[in-house]
């Protein structure tokens, strides 16, 4: 099995669950912050980030989504997607907080975050990989969930092999290479009544 190094900060009491067996790894630690400290990041972020929907490509039509997305980063870090190219948001103290915590969770630095916010189980995101060419591709990705529990999967390009797990609250998923070239993954849509979330995804933008 293909296991990547442990983190580097001493986790404590916080188990690190590997999720798949082949063709890259994604670790899941739940509760990477005390749970009053997850919602109350929470409140600030919803308060906080500069929310707009996004515009996404479906059957050669862009659809705007329900969901809301940011793009926040250091300020070289533009990013071009649907064709359009966004500059970065600033970060904010909540979001640094965050950030310095996958960083030392994944022994990495990012330098930009894609923020996601979900009202409710009818938003979800649908089959992807995060390998957009801007991307740094030997550098994991690291995503932050809050609020809501969402289930999340991974499916292998190659024989469609499924596997799902829960994203909890104040959870960190991390995802090592080569993940984003053998697995699509999503966020699933639910009938449940579920509380509103918010994702962000820590990335390492390749400057030019
Ligand atoms: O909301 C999530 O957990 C997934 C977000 C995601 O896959 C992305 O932003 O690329
Ligand atoms: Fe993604």
């Amino acid at each position: 099995m293909n296991t990547p190094d442990l983190p580097f900060e001493d986790l404590g009491s916080n188990s690190l669950i590997s999720v798949l067996t082949r063709d890259g790894q994604a670790h899941y630690l739940s509760a990477i912050f005390p749970q009053d400290q997850s919602n109350e990041l929470l409140q600030i972020l919803i308060r906080s980030v500069l929310w707009q929907p996004d515009q996404v490509m479906m059957f050669g039509k862009v659809v705007t989504t329900r969901r809301k997305v940011a793009w926040i980063g250091d300020p070289d870090c533009s990013y071009t997607y649907s064709g359009i190219e966004r500059q970065p948001q600033a970060w904010t103290p909540a979001l640094l907080l965050i950030k310095a915590k996958a960083e030392a969770l994944s022994g990495c630095q990012f330098n930009s975050c894609l923020a996601n916010l979900y009202h409710s189980g009818d938003e979800g995101m649908g089959w992807h990989s995060d390998n957009e060419k801007e991307l740094d591709s030997n550098m994991p990705i690291a995503s932050f969930s809050l609020g809501g529990r969402r289930k999340f999967a991974f499916r292998h390009r190659e024989d469609q092999e499924t596997v799902s797990l829960f994203l909890e609250n104040g959870s960190l998923l991390i995802m090592h290479p080569p993940i984003q070239e053998y697995w699509r993954h999503s966020l699933l849509k639910t009938k449940t009544l579920v509380a509103p979330r918010i994702n962000l995804t820590f990335r390492k933008i390749q400057l030019a």
